[in-house]
């Protein structure tokens, strides 16, 4: 996939020739320096972007070239999303956050794995509450519901954990972990953060809109590493 931004001496290629398969029920990091091209390849896989050249599929269904109608029913369907700045109706509860995706789409959710979700995330006692009676944390687990519930076919997670504290922002990810573990979810989480890709199965690294590396079942030690192998040779610090 390529995606270039402006024109003549402006242009910019934000990905250039990415080739990138992603894998059902794993949870895969996609890592690299600022600009390297991480949130326009999950814009483009997630049909946010139009990519300038290639495509992007999920399963059998190529998510470049949809018309709007289709786009949207694609989204809504089959594709999860979690942001960096949690992306909650501020005047709705916890509960009603957690279900709108799917009222939206004029389905029920299974009461069963909604209790499921709810007791995992650990939030039974705040689904009355509205996102500002909330920590940071706790919003970031009804944003982990809210994409959970409706089973999609895949989660795209930007910096999830980018404005949490450390223990919280721990909390979100063993549970992003066990979802995959348990649920068989697919996830694939954008992150500048070691510790993060730790918790995953799956590394890819991008530099200079390509994917230059990638590392199975890392751990951050390992990552820290590779990250530091990649500044010096970039001449970065
Ligand atoms: N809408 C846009 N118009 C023009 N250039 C863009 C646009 N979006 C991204 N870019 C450029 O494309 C390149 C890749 O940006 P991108 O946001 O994908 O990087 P990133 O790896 O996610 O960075 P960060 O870690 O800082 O969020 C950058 O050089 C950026 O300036």
């Amino acid at each position: 996939m390529t995606m270039a931004y402006g024109e003549g001496d402006a242009r910019v290629l934000a990905l250039d020739g990415v080739s990138l398969d992603l894998y059902e029920g794993e949870f895969t990091a996609v890592m690299g320096p600022s600009g390297s091209g991480k949130s326009t390849l999950m814009h483009c896989l997630a049909a946010l972007e139009t990519p300038t050249d290639g495509k992007a599929y999920i399963g059998d269904a190529e998510v470049s070239g949809l018309d709007d109608k289709r786009l949207t029913a694609l989204r809504r369907d089959r594709i999860g999303f979690i942001f960096q700045s949690f992306n909650l109706v501020p005047t709705l509860t916890a509960r009603e956050n957690i279900l709108l995706p799917a009222s939206i789409a004029g389905r029920k959710v299974d009461q069963e794995l909604f209790d499921d979700v709810i007791h995992a995330v650990g939030l039974e006692s705040r689904l009355g509450h509205r996102p500002s009676q909330l920590s940071g944390g706790q919003q970031q687990r009804v944003a982990c519901a809210r994409a959970l519930v409706t089973q999609p076919d895949i989660i795209f997670a930007d910096e999830p954990t980018g404005n949490l504290d450390s223990r919280s922002g721990e909390e979100v990810l063993s549970f992003l972990r066990r979802s995959v573990d348990r649920l068989g979810q697919t996830i694939v989480m954008v992150t500048h953060d070691a510790f993060a890709a730790g918790f995953t199965d799956r590394v890819v690294f991008l530099a200079d809109g390509r994917v230059v590396d990638e590392m199975r079942d890392p751990t951050s030690e390992r990552v820290l590493d590779r990250m530091k192998q990649f500044e010096s040779r970039t001449g970065r610090r």
